[in-house]
């Protein structure tokens, strides 16, 4: 069956009173962004409070599905014939032919459905639905009549603009259009958990940008070209990230040369933290999120996070504290970076981690390991923002 048309589901955006149509505009351009590599034939129509994909020229079903199906925002896809005939031989023909298709023959079982959203149309609901389904019956000896659990749901759809049949429905992501609930900055290491966290962060609409922090050439371009990658697969649901690139070889070195060695991962920590904080403000960032689960490693227990968070002012978001690695790892694999991230590249901080890292870092020894960096660090922040690349990744 060549399509021509599908028609976008939307529901929890749906129910935004006056900002609705926000929530529309925003569903329209993910819808676009997401379609854009794949050719010119897409027209997005938002038409009486629904929204059509049309197609007027060649175009494969399957990645065409696939790209819809991450765009968060989308509850359900459905493959519909869009008719302009409104009489009721016009309808009952095109569906005969439209189930001939779908069922090529096979034995089914299907029941109509019929919305009856012109009230000017004749007949009730019931009514169309009980003659239609008399013509199917008729002209398809393979198919019977199933009211409880019907193989196949022949929704029909009378509206003032036109008529709509369709019998699939495919599972779009859910969540909310991003662009729709501001702008956050994601903390992206080549690790597992970030590109999941920054996942489920673009999920709930929010506009995501992502800062990285490498330290060449204790780091390898590999491992940068790594976090790209990342920053591209989360692309794809997320629309274009602008991934910022931070060296911070000098910090690390200055924080090495100066702390004590059990204090060093939470100490680089917090210096992250800081100026992804000072990009994220640059930038209409509202929050930061990390990748960070409680206890999964020595920076990331209770006081360990206390300590990170402490240098903060603006919210941090961490959507998998509560997660253990096992789900991160199925959610990473789902959303197509678990194979990239496990690429055996060295982290910025596992070089200069410690065998035996504080888990229960008190504060105000931090803040004390911290002034002995009064000399340069401001000096090299200030050197690490100013030379900072940046690199738009799209899918
Ligand atoms: N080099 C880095 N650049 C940017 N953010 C980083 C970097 N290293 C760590 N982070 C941030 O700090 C969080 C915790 O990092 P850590 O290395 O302790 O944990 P992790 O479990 O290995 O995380 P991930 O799998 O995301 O690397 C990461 O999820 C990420 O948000």
């Amino acid at each position: 069956m060549e399509y021509k048309s599908f028609l976008i589901k939307y529901g929890e955006i749906g129910v935004k009173g006056k900002n609705r149509y926000k929530f529309e505009d925003a569903l329209v351009r993910q819808l676009g962004l997401a379609l854009k590599p794949l050719g010119s034939a897409f027209h997005i129509v938002k038409e009486h409070g629904r929204i059509y994909v049309d197609m007027d020229g060649a175009y494969d079903y399957e990645d065409t599905i696939a790209a819809l199906q991450r765009v968060f925002g989308v509850v359900s896809i459905c493959p519909v014939l869009r008719l302009t005939e409104r009489s009721e031989d016009a309808i009952a023909a095109e569906a005969v032919r439209f189930l001939r298709e779908i069922t090529a023959g096979e034995a089914k079982s299907f029941k109509v459905f019929t919305r009856r959203i012109d009230k000017n149309y004749p007949g009730t609901s019931e009514e169309i639905s009980a003659s239609l389904g008399a013509v199917l019956l008729d002209a398809c000896p393979n198919l019977h009549v199933d009211v409880r659990n019907p193989e196949i749901r022949l929704n029909l759809e009378i509206r003032n603009e036109g008529i709509l049949l369709y019998a699939l429905s495919i599972p779009g992501p859910g969540g909310m259009p991003v662009g729709t609930a501001g702008h956050a900055m994601l903390l992206l290491s080549g690790g597992i958990d970030s590109p999941v966290a920054g996942y489920m962060i673009a999920k709930r609409g929010v506009q995501l940008e992502a800062t990285y922090f490498h330290a060449p050439p204790y780091t390898s371009e590999r491992a940068k070209q790594k976090v790209v990658d990342l920053a591209r697969i989360l692309a794809r649901y997320a629309g274009p990230v602008r991934l910022h690139i931070v060296n911070f070889t000098d910090i690390q070195l200055y924080i090495y040369e100066k702390c004590p060695r059990e204090e060093l991962t939470i100490i680089m920590r917090r210096y992250m933290m800081r100026i992804a904080e000072t990009i994220a403000k640059k930038n209409k960032g509202m929050a930061l999120v990390t990748g960070e689960s409680i206890g999964q490693v020595a920076s990331q227990t209770v006081p360990s996070l206390l300590s990170t968070n402490e240098v903060c002012t603006l919210p941090v978001f961490r959507p998998l504290i509560g997660f253990d690695k096992q789900e991160i790892i199925e959610r990473a694999e789902k959303m197509g970076s678990y194979e990239t991230s496990i690429l055996p590249f060295e982290d910025c901080c596992t070089i200069f981690v410690a065998k035996h890292p504080v888990t229960n870092p008190e504060l105000s020894r931090i803040k004390k390991s911290e002034e002995k960096l009064a000399e340069r660090i401001e000096e090299l922040v200030e050197t690490a923002l100013r030379t900072e690349e940046i690199v738009l990744c799209e899918a």
